[in-house]
């Protein structure tokens, strides 16, 4: 908090890597230089002066002249070195420009940069051109740079307490910025508190010295209690991204100023319960089990981003009796799979795999034994969703004959045919593939009595979840020749990480192709799902929307304006709305907008209201019975 009023109180800023995410005199390094032979190790050195000014290793006077030596920038460059800058205005001072306009009174940038530039683009958040205390340029007569004014303190070591002094601010000075010229003006005593400004560079020397560190302007404006754009900062809400999620999402996380970790591997149940503790945000692959025993140990947890397919390891219905909105990627990686399974078909049926390896052990066995085209083969399908319906479509370009079985009743594309059974299709199919989901009802769906029933000599595959295979079953069928070329990608007990061994029957057993796990990891299906799942679990950290949630009612919201956003999640008993409304009644309250919707387990019921509303509003709407969760957005 604030230690005076508002109107006591004066925020002086740092430019470089503070307001803006760079540095501005390496990025006029990049302008200026272009077309030079020696550019790349100018704009390096350029680099090593400016940490080692930062650092305090070298006096700024020098570390400004050798910069300026090597910059060779001219006055026509500036235009260009403003747009840039103007793009790269640090995310959290964006998100604040009505706290920046609204305080430009009490808002001065002191820097050791240059006026030419930061006055223009502090502009554009309000920043007045008289409160920016920088250096100037000077010129020689054809407009190049070739010094600067020696007389402002800005240029010298020490400057920035001395200007701040002059100014003779009637009230407390907060310094926030990332340098240690920046700490210099507290231990000065010229100003009362030091926030080191994080997110852009971390200067392990300066952030020891602050009074605190702000990851964001908008942790600084919520440590202050002042007004801002976000309710709660983001620096403060943790994401926890295990199994080596793809780095797109993690840098998508990042931008929008969450703390994010990443971790490797999947985690078992009790390593998972002592890292969810202060976790909002939880970012899965297919391997790390969230059970409803992880979940009594997640209070913090908003929402779960499965980063594939499958939700099978998330108990869905705890997570919904909890409030944690799960969603996943439904289509992202449904090509690669397929692509993994023609291409396993063929060569099984080729017999590729015996082959090559007795080639790599120098026999040569060029025979047509037990080798045959896909063309005309009759594939089995069992589960015509996403990935079965795409299989079928690319397998009858190749001709072969599709069958397909489902338990739901699914329009068969292009000239499949539906099977009434699953009997029937296992007995009709040359090939058979499995693509059902893995729901518990579906352990062991293929065991000795449906082996049995296969012809003989057919090839099987499971790229779907390794529960749904009886694997002493299916080893069997293998060492008897029922099953003759067998592709297997997912099993009952995979390892955790890379490190660990992996332990099977189906080792060492011939023609049989065993992959990793990998159906859906291609370079594109994870860049995909990096993009899509942030995505979804953004929209509904920022805005309330569920869209494409696979356990929770669908609402796709409109963007908040001039609201506050009232979200409540409840368990669905009757009369919640009621008693929500007739809250919003007794304080006059102004609703904007509200939307409901239910599913059997819960109710979600958003309410947009007008911004000014009486403090007990949210704790009487926090209080309704059978409330599981409350959140506020603005
Ligand atoms: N190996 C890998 O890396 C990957 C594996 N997968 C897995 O592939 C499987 C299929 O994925 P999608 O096609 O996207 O799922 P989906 O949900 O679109 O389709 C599954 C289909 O299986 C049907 N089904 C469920 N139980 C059945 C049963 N007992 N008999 C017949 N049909 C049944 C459902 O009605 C549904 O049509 C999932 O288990 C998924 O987790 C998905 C992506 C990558
Ligand atoms: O998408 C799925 O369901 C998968 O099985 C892929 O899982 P993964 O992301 O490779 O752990």
């Amino acid at each position: 908090m604030l230690t005076k009023t508002p109107e006591q109180t004066f925020f002086v800023i740092d430019f470089d890597s503070t307001f803006t995410k760079v540095e501005a005199l390496d990025v006029l390094g990049e302008i200026s230089l272009v077309g030079r032979p020696d550019r790349d190790d100018a704009l390096n050195q350029i680099k090593t002066i400016t940490d080692r000014g930062m650092a305090g290793e070298l006096s700024f006077t020098e570390s400004l002249e050798l910069r300026l030596k090597l910059l060779r920038a001219h006055r026509d460059q500036l235009p260009a070195l403003i747009e840039t800058l103007s793009g790269k205005i640090s995310d959290s001072f964006q998100r604040n420009k009505e706290f920046l306009v609204e305080n430009a009174d009490h808002i001065y940038i002191v820097s050791n940069g240059f006026r030419e530039f930061i006055v223009p683009v502090v502009a554009s958040l309000g920043i007045k051109a008289d409160h920016v205390l920088a250096n100037t340029f000077v010129y020689d007569e054809a407009g190049n740079i070739v010094d600067f004014d020696r007389t402002n303190p800005l240029s010298a070591n020490g400057g920035k307490p001395q200007v701040i002094r002059s100014l003779q601010l009637d009230g407390e000075v907060y310094v926030i910025g990332d340098g240690y010229t920046d700490y210099e003006i507290r231990e000065s005593g010229a100003a009362a508190r030091f926030y080191a400004f994080t997110e852009n560079v971390l200067r392990p020397r300066v952030v020891e010295k602050a009074d605190f560190t702000a990851p964001s302007l908008d942790e600084f404006l919520y440590h202050n209690n002042l007004s801002r754009s976000q309710s709660y900062p983001k620096s403060r809400i943790k994401v926890l991204l295990l199994e080596n999620v793809h780095p797109v999402a993690v840098q998508l996380f990042e931008q929008e100023g969450f703390n994010v970790e990443i971790r490797k591997g999947a985690l078992d149940e009790d390593e998972l319960i002592e890292a969810i503790r202060d976790v909002s945000i939880l970012g899965i692959r297919s391997k790390t089990n969230v059970t409803a025993r992880v979940l009594e140990h997640a209070n913090k947890l908003m929402t779960v981003g499965a980063f594939c397919i499958g939700t099978n390891q998330i108990d869905l219905t705890a997570c919904t009796e909890r409030g944690v909105a799960v969603f996943n990627a439904p289509y992202s990686n449904t090509r690669s799979v397929v692509e993994l399974a023609i291409g396993e078909i063929i060569m099984l049926i080729r017999g590729i795999v015996p082959k090559s390896n007795s080639m790599h052990r120098g026999d040569w066995d060029k025979s047509a034994k037990n080798s045959y085209e896909v063309r005309g083969k009759k594939l089995g399908l069992v589960g015509y969703g996403n990935i079965g319906t795409q299989l079928s479509v690319v397998a009858e370009a190749l001709g072969m004959e599709v069958y397909f079985y489902d338990i739901v009743d699914k329009l068969a594309l292009g000239n499949t045919r539906k099977c009434k059974t699953l009997d029937e299709l296992l007995a009709v199919s040359d090939i058979i593939s499995l693509h059902t989901d893995g729901r518990k009802e579906n352990k062991n769906l293929i065991g000795e009595r449906e082996f049995g029933l296969m012809k003989q000599g057919v090839i099987f595959l499971n790229l779907s979840r390794g529960h749904i295979v009886d694997i002493p079953a299916l080893v069997n069928a293998i060492k008897q020749g029922k099953v003759i070329g067998t592709g297997v990608d997912v099993f009952p007990q995979e390892p955790k990480t890379n490190n660990e061994e992996f332990m099977s029957e189906l080792r060492d057993l011939p023609n049989v192709i065993l992959t990793p796990h990998i159906g859906g990891s291609t370079e594109e299906a994870q860049a995909n799902i990096g993009n899509f799942v942030p995505a979804k679990l953004l929209e509904y950290i920022n805005n309330g929307s569920t869209y494409g949630s696979v356990n929770f009612p669908e609402l796709q919201l409109p963007l908040l304006k001039n609201s506050h956003r009232l979200l409540h999640i409840h368990a669905n008993v009757p009369g919640i709305l009621a008693r929500m409304n007739n809250i919003f009644a007794k304080y006059h309250i102004n609703i904007h907008g509200q939307y409901l919707k239910t599913n059997e387990q819960i109710g979600y019921v958003i309410t947009d209201v007008a911004k000014e509303y009486a403090d007990e509003v949210v704790q009487e709407l926090k209080g309704i019975d059978n409330t599981i969760k409350f959140r506020l957005l603005y």
